[in-house]
């Protein structure tokens, strides 16, 4: 091993999780590329390092450090180096060499120790000497709170954030509460926290930790859709989660409920607790539903005398209820319209669309997903927009005034029709009646028998359980047998009724299979030899669906395989690893959460950006355009040609697509669809999410598996159980 000395001229790149840094160091004059872990460093420092001289195939000599030393600046000229390297605000290379010239190489304890003497220097003030001083010891102090940190096995990024947050305070947080840090720092959890508190030692019985176990376990419900849990429940759960006893968790309850970090409410015997946020969610949005819900005074056979208009101008005669749809429409502020798939929900939209434009009323449009909104804008020939990008996205947390409209800055308009409801969790719909004014209508419409959303909440039959609004329900379905089996059968699963297996269908078809890799087969053929030709669709737009993302045919085994038979690797096309997964170019790709801050934009033929925007959601899908290794990043293209540039930091957000879950699939709609199907977890092998698959197809669907398990499906009508309080916040406002 052996020790060199010099200063760092130049920080190359660095790793901001684990401190893993590439630098030029100038060592006797010559610049020397060192590579290693640099938990701080500065540009223009001085450091003592160990290590070993190698030869890196592409860039040649390097020096690889295994451990070194920060050095004060020894010599004047050091000195005035480092000061000049812009370390420091405020001192530039003319000020550096003042500095110096004056306090030679007593600068830096001057500085520390003295600081005020600074002022003696022409060009600063005892105030710009005081900022200076400040800024000499946060930089001592960052440094030594992150060593601090370091201990605990927090990383770089990390320690940052909380040195940010705490300051001088962070080692009384740190061996006092770190628990602390799971509610005021994003991207700290109870796990994180509570690994810091058994280093720190503290008690498994501490308050600070079973207080925000309890809080941890409920966020956690939230993400398996609950807003509460009932007393029991969430004492089970807490007790379980932090090996202590549910008398233990229960003692805090009422401590959290007067901290008002939990909310505890009778309904008929039992207690709920809910966390504060989506306590107040519930019950603001319940007493905003309310204030839309007004009734106008417009006479029916007014309306009906429109309808009976509009249908000779379209030439479609509407079904009592679609008819009755337009007028609840027309009298009320809010109505809901629910139905299955071919129902006549979006015949029902295009009439209110006509009534209330001849009225000389402005619609907006907009459903949950990128997907959704073009398919809503196709069947309606209106523009659609996603709900995210009507409320204009500011880049903030969502339902944390994350978006630019709300109470202050609403939407402007007279109707707004929201499709496939049934995906709008509490939080998306707290945002979007924060940004709806009173005398604004709002027309919500779906399938109640879809899967639930995937967030928290059960909004659409939350509302229609509450008996408040007004709800019209299609039942009439238009598509005959001749037409679509996949209508028929969907409604078929939806009553539990016998779905005939016998392939004798156009669009519907059940291919027997009982085992993994020949169902994967199968799978392949359809996706690159059947299909295509047969739904006149390519291969990137038949879409896989499965149950689960783990196991045999789960999500991440199937895109592995699909992906290396549908776009294997070849010359020329270039590939990027991360997180034990291969990015290539030619990738269906997906983006698997809400990103308010990603850019994108659509560009000319020309390369020339024509149209910008920011934010991609969570389903988005789209396929890897280019890899480029040296900008380290990749360009995706989306729906609507959409082009997003990611850095290969943020790949945590994508995940291949050739495979998706029926749940992610909800409020889409593809061509074809496969689905692989063996026996799998009751509780999720049940009528919803069978019936959300075959849904989501349009021209064909295709099952490849186990009959015995899509009959066990269909009969099973058991759904996981949402603990929501919507309707019950609904309902108390009558009283
Ligand atoms: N009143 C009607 N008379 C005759 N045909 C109708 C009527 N209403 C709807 N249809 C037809 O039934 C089919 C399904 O209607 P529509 O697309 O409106 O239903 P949907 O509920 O929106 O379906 P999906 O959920 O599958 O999109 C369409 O072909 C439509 O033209």
């Amino acid at each position: 091993m052996e020790t060199i000395n010099g200063y760092v001229d130049h920080i190359v790149w660095r790793n901001p999780d684990n401190g893993y840094t590439i630098l030029n160091l100038i060592v006797d004059g010559e610049e020397l590329t060192c590579v290693g872990n640099f938990p701080d460093i500065a540009e223009g420092e001085n450091i003592e390092a160990q290590g070993d001289y190698t030869v890196h195939p592409t860039y040649g000599n390097q020096f690889k450090v295994a451990s070194y030393e920060q050095k004060a600046p020894e010599d004047e000229e050091a000195i005035e180096r480092y000061l000049a390297s812009g370390a420091i605000k405020g001192i530039g290379v003319a000020l550096a060499a003042r500095i110096v010239r004056r306090f030679k190489a007593d600068t830096f304890r001057i500085m520390e120790e003295e600081p005020e003497r600074l002022s003696e220097i022409k060009g600063i003030s005892a105030r710009k000497a005081m900022e200076i001083a400040d800024q000499v010891n946060e930089r001592k102090d960052l440094r030594e709170a992150m060593l601090f940190l370091q201990q605990y096995g927090i990383t770089m990024n990390l320690a940052v954030k909380i040195y940010q947050r705490y300051g001088a305070d962070v080692y009384q947080m740190i061996r006092e509460n770190p628990y602390r840090m799971a509610e005021d720092i994003e991207g700290v959890g109870f796990r994180t926290a509570d690994e810091i508190a058994m280093r720190v030692g503290i008690h498994t019985d501490s308050d600070f930790r079973v207080c925000s176990g309890i809080l941890y376990t409920l966020m956690q419900a939230s993400n398996e859709g609950h807003t509460y849990l009932p007393e029991e429940e969430l004492s089970g759960r807490a007790a379980r989660l932090l090996e202590v006893t549910p008398e233990l968790i229960e003692s805090h309850f009422m401590n959290l409920a007067m901290d008002r970090k939990i909310v505890m409410q009778n309904r008929g015997d039992e207690v709920c607790i809910a966390s504060m946020m989506f306590h107040r969610m519930e019950e603001n949005s319940a007493a905003m539903l309310k204030a839309l819900d007004t009734q106008y005074d417009i006479s029916e056979s007014v309306v009906r005398a429109q309808i009976a208009q509009i249908q000779k101008k379209t030439g479609i005669e509407l079904e009592a209820h679609q008819a009755d749809a337009v007028v609840e429409a027309a009298r009320n502020g809010l109505l809901i319209v629910t139905g299955g798939p071919g129902t006549g929900k979006t015949t029902t939209i295009n009439c209110i669309i006509r009534y209330f434009e001849e009225e000389g009323l402005d619609i907006f449009l907009a459903a949950p997903t990128g997907r959704a909104a073009k398919r809503m804008s196709e069947t309606t020939g209106y523009e659609a927009r996603t709900i995210h990008r009507m409320l204009e996205v500011s880049g903030g947390p969502e339902g944390n005034g994350g978006f630019e409209r709300n109470e202050q800055n609403p939407l402007e308009t007279d109707v707004i029709i929201i499709d496939e409801m049934s995906m709008v969790d509490i939080t998306l719909m707290y945002a979007l009646l924060r940004a709806i004014p009173h005398g604004t209508r709002l027309i919500l419409v779906g399938d109640t028998n879809q899967l639930p959303s995937v967030g928290p909440g059960c909004v659409l039959k939350d509302m229609i359980a509450s008996k408040a609004f007004h709800t019209v329900c299609l039942t009439k379905v238009f598509r005959q047998a001749s037409e679509s089996d996949i209508i028929v059968n969907a409604h078929k699963i939806n009553h539990g009724e016998e779905v005939v297996l016998d392939n004798k269908s156009k669009d519907f078809f059940f291919l027997k299979r009982y085992d993994a890799d020949k169902i994967i087969n199968v799978t392949l053929q359809l996706i690159v030899q059947k299909l295509p030709n047969y739904v006149h669709a390519t291969p990137f737009d038949i879409q896989v669906l499965t149950p689960t993302r783990k196991g045999n045919l789960g999500v991440e085994r199937l895109n592995k395989i699909l992906q290396y038979y549908i776009n294997p690797p070849e010359d020329g096309k270039k590939e990027y690893e991360h997180a034990g997964r291969i990015f290539r170019e030619g990738d269906k790709v997906m983006q698997i959460r809400n990103d308010y801050q990603l850019e994108w934009e659509v560009r000319s033929k020309y390369g020339l950006a024509i149209e910008k925007g920011m934010g991609v959601f969570n389903g988005d899908m789209g396929i890897i355009e280019e890899i480029n290794r040296f900008a380290e990043q990749m360009t995706i293209c989306f729906d609507e040609n959409h082009k997003v540039e990611y850095s290969f930091k943020q790949l945590d957000e994508l995940e291949h697509a050739y495979a998706i879950t029926i749940h992610k699939s909800q409020g889409s709609e593809y061509p074809a669809v496969v689905i692989p199907l063996m026996s799998g977890p009751r509780m999720l092998m049940n009528r919803n999410l069978i019936y959300t698959a075959v849904t989501r197809a349009k021209n064909c669907v295709t099952i490849v598996g186990d009959e015995q398990t899509f009959y066990e499906m269909v009969a099973n009508n058991h759904e996981q159980k949402r603990y929501t309080g919507l309707a019950d916040k609904i309902a108390g406002l009558n009283k």
